[in-house]
């Protein structure tokens, strides 16, 4: 336990106690109460974010395996296999949900109703965030983030196969490439499945880094395109393809999405945060991102790749260093 730099006294002995009066209720706890205790802290990102209530987690823990041990193993097997069809349910219903989502889109360019770099960055915006808000419904076993992460898996074959031209489907070119060419899927949007699976299995729903780093990468760099675009005169002075309104748009749009989605994951229990601490920090995310994003990097490095990237490493030495 002392291994963990985060974890304060306070916290250790209320682990202990939590831990004890379990133990003390059902022998059989003892053997199993140290693991789940120092496997939160030592491997969860998140303990610096906590406010002083670092435990309660662990004490939901508590319940939850002392239920599972007190179950006969004919209830213990239908609670895991419970778990199991909900994931997989979840699963079918989000894979269903970005179907759709691609599906709509591209109606609507077909239509001619919104243009096709309207539709590829209103895809940008609302896939990765919507897939965000879907994780409350996977389970609680560990094993939820796996199935979560089939969903940008299977688009990300899905892409593969159409960037390689193996199949054609001009729906799903239409919807989320600039220039209508299927070896663009291999790009952008590529980037951008890879960097969703990355942050579900690593962070999920269980760390702010995570979900402050989809929220810019989703939120704050789709609309620094769009009110780019659109009010953009004012150039940047040390690049000329991006503007102040672009900029200014990440900066504000970015910083409330990712505080409203840390606000969204809070509200289920996931973790429980001290605001003063957390806007300060979501607000240094934000600079750090959109000053990134504003660079120039013709043949460089994709805005999908560098703002996620850079805004999760801010956010780990924003959040990991400062009590
Ligand atoms: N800070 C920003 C970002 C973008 N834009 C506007 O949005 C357009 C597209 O920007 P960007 O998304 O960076 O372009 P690409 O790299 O071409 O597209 P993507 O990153 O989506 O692949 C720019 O040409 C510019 O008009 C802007 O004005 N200011
Ligand atoms: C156009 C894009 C990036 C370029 O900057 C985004 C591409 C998006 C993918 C093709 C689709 C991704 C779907 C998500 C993994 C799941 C969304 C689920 C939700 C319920 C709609």
């Amino acid at each position: 336990m002392a291994t963990h730099p985060h974890l304060s006294t306070s916290a250790i002995t209320t682990t202990t106690t939590t831990a004890s009066a379990a133990a003390a209720a059902n022998p059989k706890l003892s053997l199993i109460r140290p693991q789940i205790c120092f496997r939160r802290h030592v491997i969860c990102p998140i303990t610096p974010f906590l406010t002083s209530h670092p435990i309660r987690n662990v004490s939901v823990d508590v319940h939850n395996h002392r239920r599972l041990l007190l179950l006969p193993p004919r209830a213990f097997a239908a609670d895991v296999s419970g778990h199991l069809i909900q994931d997989a349910g979840a699963t079918v219903l989000v894979v269903a949900g970005a179907y759709a989502l691609v599906s709509g889109f591209d109606n609507l360019t077909r239509r001619q109703i919104i243009e096709q770099s309207l539709s590829r960055k209103l895809v940008h915006i609302l896939s990765g965030l919507l897939y965000m808000g879907c994780w409350p419904i996977f389970s609680t076993s560990t094993d939820a983030r796996y199935f979560a992460a089939l969903v940008p898996l299977l688009n990300c074959a899905r892409l593969l196969v159409h960037g390689l031209s193996l199949v054609t489907n001009e729906d799903l070119i239409k919807s989320v490439t600039r220039e209508g060419k299927a070896e663009e899927l291999l790009r952008g949007p590529l980037y951008y499945v890879l960097i969703l699976i990355l942050s579900t299995i690593f962070f999920w729903r269980e760390s702010p880094i995570g979900v402050v780093s989809l929220s810019m990468m989703c939120g704050g760099d789709g609309i620094a395109d769009i009110m780019g675009r659109r009010f953009g005169i004012h150039k940047i002075p040390y690049n000329k393809h991006k503007s102040w309104a672009g900029s200014i748009s990440m900066f504000i749009v970015g910083f409330l999405i990712s505080t409203g989605m840390l606000y969204y994951f809070s509200i289920f229990g996931y973790f429980e945060l001290n605001w003063v601490l957390t806007i300060e920090r979501v607000a240094i995310v934000a600079l750090v991102a959109t000053l990134i994003e504003s660079l120039p990097t013709k043949g460089g490095l994709d805005d999908n790749i560098s703002v996620p990237l850079v805004s999760m490493l801010t956010a780990y030495l924003s959040f990991g260093f400062q009590p």
